[in-house]
């Protein structure tokens, strides 16, 4: 579905991605592991056309995407979930996942259909965004991509600065896409037992380099080296 090969990315003179390949199958959930500042947002945001200088090639479907601009790659059906969350703070929870019908202005699911989705938001729907709480935010952004009804989501960090508690529930919410939607994900994350409890296969980034990459299983056995390379 998606195979990226060979991607460089550079911003201005300095050189941050190098030569990263990986593949993420139909209905595939996919980690892409690393500490801070090992490439894992650049990599997102290369895939996604947001950062203005990369090679390599990134196919989706079986054409090249690398180059285009990010709204045509949000209409072909790809959706990114910023780590900031960019939540509208003075917009409703609504009004937020309303904005998200751009990326597919035709085939857009209605809000009410998100929420069956997303039910924690249900009750939320006519509050600002900026009340929202961190987990609600995140689930509100989660909310915003899948309204265009795309088939891959590009998720960064979404367990980043959240209560324990809250990461469960998070987890539970992903989960259900994954399950129950069929939706693809490459899921960028530092938390290791967050993110291969959610996906089949992992990457590990470091350097800006693909050090590693096996399925869950293969990763868990190796928790002692990919906890190094995770700095944790
Ligand atoms: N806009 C930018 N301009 C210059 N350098 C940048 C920019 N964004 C990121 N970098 C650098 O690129 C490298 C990779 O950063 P990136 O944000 O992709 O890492 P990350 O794995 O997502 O880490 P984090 O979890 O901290 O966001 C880092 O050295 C970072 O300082």
């Amino acid at each position: 579905m998606m195979k990226v090969s060979g991607l460089d990315a550079f911003y201005g003179s300095s050189h941050v991605l190098f030569d990263v390949s990986l593949e993420i199958g139909d209905g595939e959930s996919v980690a892409l592991l690393g500490r801070n500042g090992a490439g894992k947002s650049t990599t997102l945001k290369s895939i996604m056309g947001l950062v203005g200088s990369t090679s390599g090639t990134v196919e989706w479907r079986g054409s090249g995407i690398r180059g285009l601009r990010p709204s045509v790659i949000a209409r072909r059906g790809v959706a990114y979930v910023p780590e900031d969350r960019r939540i509208f703070p003075d917009l409703t929870v609504e009004q937020n996942l309303r904005m998200g019908r751009s990326a597919n202005p035709k085939g857009a699911l209605a809000v009410e259909e998100v929420l069956e989705m997303l039910p924690l938001l249900a009750p939320l729907v006519d509050r600002p965004g900026g009340v929202l709480s961190g987990g609600e935010q995140q689930a509100l952004a989660i909310g915003r991509a899948l309204i265009g009804r795309p088939a891959l989501v590009l998720l960064d960090e979404p367990s980043e600065g959240l209560a324990p508690l809250i990461v469960e529930s998070l987890g539970q919410v992903i989960n259900d896409l994954r399950t129950q939607q069929g939706i693809s994900m490459l899921l960028c994350e530092q938390n290791r037992d967050f993110a291969l409890a959610l996906t089949d296969r992992a990457y590990v980034l470091d350097g800006g380099r693909i050090v590693y990459s096996g399925t869950t299983a293969e990763i868990r056995a190796q928790s002692g080296d990919i906890d190094r390379l995770l700095g944790v």
